[in-house]
């Protein structure tokens, strides 16, 4: 709702009141339309504020009502009931201005902003456009350059920009509130013939075309398939080439086909399930609401490979003390160099304190006795890691925390090398470390809640989505990794090439297919785990060259790394580059040859697949693997499998992550093409509907919100 005062006995107060954001809900806006016409009808009352409550002005639209029957008084009317007003309405910017509440903003006659203030048009995240003017009236005030890069990126601005921008009359370091009831005094008698944006002409600079089209390869290059960006610059065309009422309809028109698509529906259930996963909950039932974070002022980090370099600088930007570890002196010596670059370039380029200050460096395990927590960082070798487990539980103080980085080994095996096993937790960062967003936070049979709560809580200081798993092989994004290489695999084995399958899985949206990754992070990666596993056997031929524990194995990969053909960093790997290191990814002829030969020693006959076949082998195995974990109890729900595959792999965010494109797919339809594949490839397992997957499907495709119904019921109902 919005409640109404009167300050200084001439001033018309209109608060807006819905706790967090003060989204404009349907009571709100029906709060801002009584009050409106309250204010204007007040003989006394010569100008209006609108502010909101709790230092916060309005954070938008309210996006919860976008799934049902919209009720109350559109935005439109209300923003242009407050534009023709007749008295001078200021609005009062505390906290946030965000996509309809700049539009809310944008509509009265001055804009006076707190310092602090934050502003900008989020829409686009949300795979929609501002659709309360904010297309038309932005370029009018501010000119189309500027209004194209804030509305197609969603950058927010502060309010010093917004004043450099010309999008705020005034900045306060003061009371927002107070200034604006002062102005709102001040310009009470004047005209307000020159204060209506939607007036004003749009400025129009000769380039016009040059902009508009740089500005459509701009978001074609970024947008991976994401419509609304482009939809987003079409709005904006409209604020230069149509009358204002004309380019209304305009706007209306294309924020239709926006809010009605399927992409919009993606990006705002990921908008929530972002949100949803820091109220995490284990298989034992411990909770974010009842568990407490234990305190931690200094951390120490083992192993200073790239890892454990990009740790340390997350730990040292959030504030914490570091004790950064490397046993070997060069290594260490090259670690701080590389830290120090790190740290340096972060603060040009992101404007985040320098902390060279935070860490301090040493050759000595010894040297981590007093920190509250410890990130064990050293190469995937569970024997080097048991030792240094067995060594921290002997000098780290009681009570510490021991996290260790692995990417999918055993958390209790480590946690039983500890006189706490309680204490012990994974927190698997994705590389680069101090860039990427994603933390899983995994959690063994015995870690205790507090433990996960404190790196749960860590992984939120130092500006990550922190996602709680449970423990398992390659725990969430790693296990349902393997599914989809592993099909990626089968089909080079079967006839396809890697530029095939990367084109369609980069048409889908990922920024690079899976072979192209591969080479970037580096083929000897997987083979010495695969190694290590027992999986990668002399070389010999005939089927069983194929076939591991009785189930389809594609040696593909081995044999590239017995070539030496690691990927990027030795120049060949699925592609050839122009040098070791090279970035640019170019078809080899060696490895058709490579492939042809492969397909004949083993009596494979290759076949075309087709674009379909691709994407639906790569995607579904990894999607029932994700049932499978669902069904497991290894993660709480769909929102945490999709958070990590969007953050952590590089799933287009505007098909929501993978269990919920399952969800549009259907999950029938999921089954149906899963069994197909399985009756032509028997020997895969992965191919195999789970029985969550296959309950959910019968239950005919319930909405992904009510999927934990049926997994939270005991596994006997399945
Ligand atoms: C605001 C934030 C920056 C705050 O961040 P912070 O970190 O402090 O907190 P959280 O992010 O954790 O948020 C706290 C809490 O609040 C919830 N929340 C936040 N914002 C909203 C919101 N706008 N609506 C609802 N709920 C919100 C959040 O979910 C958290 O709760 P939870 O329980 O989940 O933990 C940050 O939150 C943020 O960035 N928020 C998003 C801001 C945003 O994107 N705003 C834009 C919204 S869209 C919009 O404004 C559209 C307008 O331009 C135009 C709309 C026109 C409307 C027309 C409707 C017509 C419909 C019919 C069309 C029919 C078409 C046809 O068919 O013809």
């Amino acid at each position: 709702m919005a409640f109404y005062s009167r300050v200084s006995g001439s001033v018309g107060m209109i608060t807006l009141q819905n706790p967090p954001v003060n989204a404009l809900s349907a009571a709100v806006r029906q709060g801002i339309v009584d009050t409106m016409h309250r204010a204007l009808s007040e003989p006394e009352v010569k100008s209006v504020v609108i502010c909101g409550q709790n230092g916060k002005f309005c954070g938008g639209a309210d996006i919860r009502e976008f799934g049902a029957k919209m009720t109350g008084p559109p935005l439109v009317p209300m923003v242009h009931l407050i534009e023709a007003a007749s008295k001078p309405v200021v609005a009062a910017i505390e906290g946030i201005a965000l996509g309809g509440g700049l539009e809310l903003a944008l509509s009265c006659h001055y804009r006076i902003a707190h310092s602090k203030a934050r502003l900008g048009f989020p829409e686009v995240a949300l795979g929609l456009l501002p659709g309360a003017g904010g297309t038309q009236r932005l370029p009018r005030l501010i000119g189309v350059p500027a209004s194209l890069d804030l509305i197609t990126t969603g950058r927010q601005v502060t309010a010093a920009e917004a004043r450099q921008l010309g999008i705020v009359d005034e900045v306060t370091d003061l009371n927002a509130v107070d200034a604006a009831v002062k102005f709102a005094q001040s310009v009470a008698d004047k005209s307000l013939d020159a204060r209506r944006i939607s007036t004003y002409p749009c400025p129009r600079p000769p380039d016009l075309d040059t902009i508009f089209e740089r500005a459509m390869q701009q978001v074609r290059r970024s947008a991976r398939g994401a419509i609304a960006p482009g939809t987003c610059v079409q709005a904006v065309h409209a604020a230069v080439t149509l009358p204002y009422a004309k380019g209304m309809e305009r706007e209306r028109e294309l924020f239709s086909v926006l809010f009605n698509s399927g992409q919009a529906r993606a990006l705002q259930y990921y908008f929530f399930a972002q949100r949803a996963v820091s109220r995490w909950s284990t298989a034992s039932g411990a909770r974010w609401d009842t568990s407490k974070p234990r305190p931690v002022h200094k951390a120490a980090v083992i192993g200073l490979g790239t890892m454990g370099r990009g740790i340390t600088v997350s730990l040292a930007q959030a504030g914490f003390s570091v004790v950064a570890v490397e046993t070997q002196e060069k290594q260490l010596l090259e670690a701080k160099q590389a830290v120090s670059g790190m740290l340096e370039r972060g603060a040009k380029r992101r404007g985040v304190p320098l902390a060279h200050d935070k860490i301090k460096y040493s050759c000595s395990v010894q040297a981590v006795a007093d920190v509250d927590l410890v990130i064990e960082a050293v190469f995937e070798d569970m024997a080097l890691k048991k030792t240094i487990f067995q060594q921290l539980s002997a000098i780290c103080k009681p009570g510490a925390l021991l996290c260790t980085n692995t990417s999918g080994l055993d958390i209790d095996e480590l946690a039983s090398q500890t006189q706490s096993p309680e204490l012990v937790v994974g927190m698997h960062f994705f590389a680069p470390a101090h860039v990427m967003q994603l933390l899983e936070v995994v959690y063994g049979p015995r870690s205790c809640p507090e433990a996960v709560a404190t790196a749960m809580q860590m992984g939120k200081k130092m500006g990550k989505v922190s996602v709680a798993v449970g423990n398992c092989r390659g725990f969430v994004g790693n296990r349902m990794l393997k599914l989809y290489l592993e099909q990626a695999f089968f089909l080079l084995e079967e006839g396809a090439t890697p530029e095939q399958v990367d084109q369609v899985l980069e048409e889908f949206g990922f920024p690079m297919g899976v072979f192209k990754v591969s080479d970037l992070s580096g083929l000897d990666i997987g083979w010495k785990v695969r190694k290590a596993d027992g999986l990668v056997l002399p070389a010999f031929t005939g089927t069983s060259a194929r076939i591991r524990g009785g189930s389809r194995y594609s040696p593909l990969g081995d044999l590239l790394c017995e070539q030496g053909r690691f990927g990027q960093k030795t120049g060949k790997g699925w592609y050839q580059y122009d040098k070791p290191g090279g970035r640019v990814a170019k078809p080899d002829p060696w490895l058709f040859g490579f492939l042809e030969d492969y397909r004949a020693q083993h009596g494979l006959v290759a076949r075309r697949i087709d674009h379909q076949e691709v994407l639906e082998r790569c995607l579904y195995p990894l999607i029932n693997e994700g049932f499978q974990i669902l069904q497991d109890g290894i993660a709480a729900g769909p929102e945490d499998i999709d958070v990590i595959y969007v953050l952590g792999y590089g799933w287009p965010r505007h098909r929501g992550g993978p269990m919920f494109y399952a969800s549009q797919v259907g999950l029938d339809k999921v089954v149906e093409r899963l069994e197909h594949y399985q009756q032509i490839h028997p020997d895969v397992p992965g191919l195999q509907p789970c029985r969550l997957l296959r309950k959910l499907a019968a239950i005919s495709n319930p909405a992904i919100h009510k999927w934990r119904e049926v997994i939270q019921k005991p596994r006997s109902q399945l």
